[in-house]
C-alpha cells in the first residue's frame, strides 16, 4: 500500500496557532485550502477535537478519539469488556496498573480505565498519538464527572513502548497488547473508520513486529502480559499462553508471569 500524503488543514484564524504548532510537531505541511491538489488524508479540528479526514467524494467519515461519544458509552455495556477485565485481572489488585503498549485509538484503554485501572497508553504513530492527546484533553475538560474521572486514570506516553524508561515499567502490573493483525484479504468487511485508520498506519505483511513486541513484554518485570487475538488465530509468536479467554470474535491470551499484587 502506498504511503498517504498527509497535511494539517486550517481554514480559520482562531485555530491557526494550535494547528501550526501541531503541524510543526508532526513535520506536516499546514495548508489553508484543499485546492489545487488535495492531500490523501488531512488533520483538522472539528469542534475543538482533532480529526483525521480522507479527502475526496464518498470518503469515510472522520476518525477521532471521542471517549464520551455514543459508541464508547455503548461499548461500556458490551460483554467484551468483562472478558478484557477478566484477562487483565481486574479485581485482583486495586488499582491495577496497566501499560497498553499498542494504544491505537484508546478504546481498550478507556474500557480498562472505566473498570478502575490506572492505564499508560503507549502509541508510536505520531498522528495517532496526537488524536489520542486531543481526545484525552477533551475528556478531561468535559462537564461529565464520570468522563473526567476516567480520563484522569489515563496517561499518554507517545512513542514506542519498548523505549519506555525502566522506572516507568517497574510501576506496571500488566502489559496489554493489541497489535494490528496482518491483512487477510477481507478489506470489504473492514468498517470504514477502521479502513481509514489502517490507511494511516498501514497493515503489516506479517506478525514479525508484533512477535518482537511480545518477546520484549515477556521480559519486563510485570505479573501478566495479555494479547488480544482474532478468535481463530494461533497464539502470537507460537508462544502458548497460560490460559485464554474467548469471546465471540476475539480471544485474550493471558501469559501469567507472577502473582498479581505481589508487587507494591
Ligand atoms: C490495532 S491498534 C490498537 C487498537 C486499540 N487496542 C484500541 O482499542 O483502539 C494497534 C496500535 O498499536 C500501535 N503500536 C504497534 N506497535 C507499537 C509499539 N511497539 N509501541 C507503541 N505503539 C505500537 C500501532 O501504531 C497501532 O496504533
Amino acid at each position: 500500500m502506498d504511503t498517504p500524503r498527509l497535511a494539517v488543514v486550517c481554514d480559520n484564524d482562531e485555530d491557526r496557532e494550535r494547528l501550526q504548532a501541531l503541524a510543526g510537531e508532526l513535520g506536516l505541511p499546514l495548508i489553508e485550502s484543499l485546492a489545487p491538489t488535495p492531500p490523501d488524508l488531512l488533520l483538522s479540528l472539528q469542534q475543538g477535537r482533532l480529526a483525521l479526514v480522507q479527502s475526496g467524494p464518498g470518503a469515510p467519515g472522520p476518525v477521532s478519539v471521542d471517549f464520551g461519544g455514543g459508541r464508547m458509552r455503548q461499548r461500556r455495556r458490551g460483554g467484551q469488556n468483562e472478558l478484557l477485565g477478566k484477562a487483565i485481572g481486574v479485581g485482583r489488585k486495586s488499582p491495577l496498573r496497566v501499560l497498553d503498549a499498542t494504544a491505537g485509538l484508546g478504546r481498550d484503554s478507556f474500557v480498562l480505565a472505566d473498570l478502575g485501572c490506572e492505564v499508560t497508553l503507549c502509541e508510536r504513530h505520531a498522528v495517532v498519538a496526537a488524536l489520542l492527546a486531543s481526545g484525552l484533553e477533551q475528556a478531561r475538560c468535559s462537564d461529565d464527572e464520570w468522563l473526567r474521572a476516567t480520563a484522569r486514570r489515563m496517561q499518554l506516553a507517545a512513542g514506542d513502548a519498548r523505549q519506555l524508561p525502566g522506572p516507568s515499567l517497574a510501576a506496571v502490573d500488566v502489559i496489554y497488547l493489541d497489535p494490528m493483525f496482518p491483512h487477510r484479504g477481507k478489506s470489504a468487511a473492514v468498517k470504514k473508520e477502521m479502513a481509514l485508520f489502517q490507511r494511516l498506519i498501514g497493515i503489516p505483511e506479517d506478525e514479525g513486529d508484533s512477535e518482537v513486541l511480545l518477546r520484549w513484554a515477556l521480559q519486563q518485570p510485570v505479573a501478566r502480559v495479555v494479547v488480544k487475538r482474532p478468535l481463530k488465530a494461533p497464539p502470537l509468536d507460537a508462544h502458548k499462553p497460560s490460559h485464554a479467554i474467548r469471546g465471540k470474535a476475539v480471544r485474550f491470551d493471558v501469559h501469567v508471569l507472577a502473582t498479581l499484587g505481589a508487587k507494591g
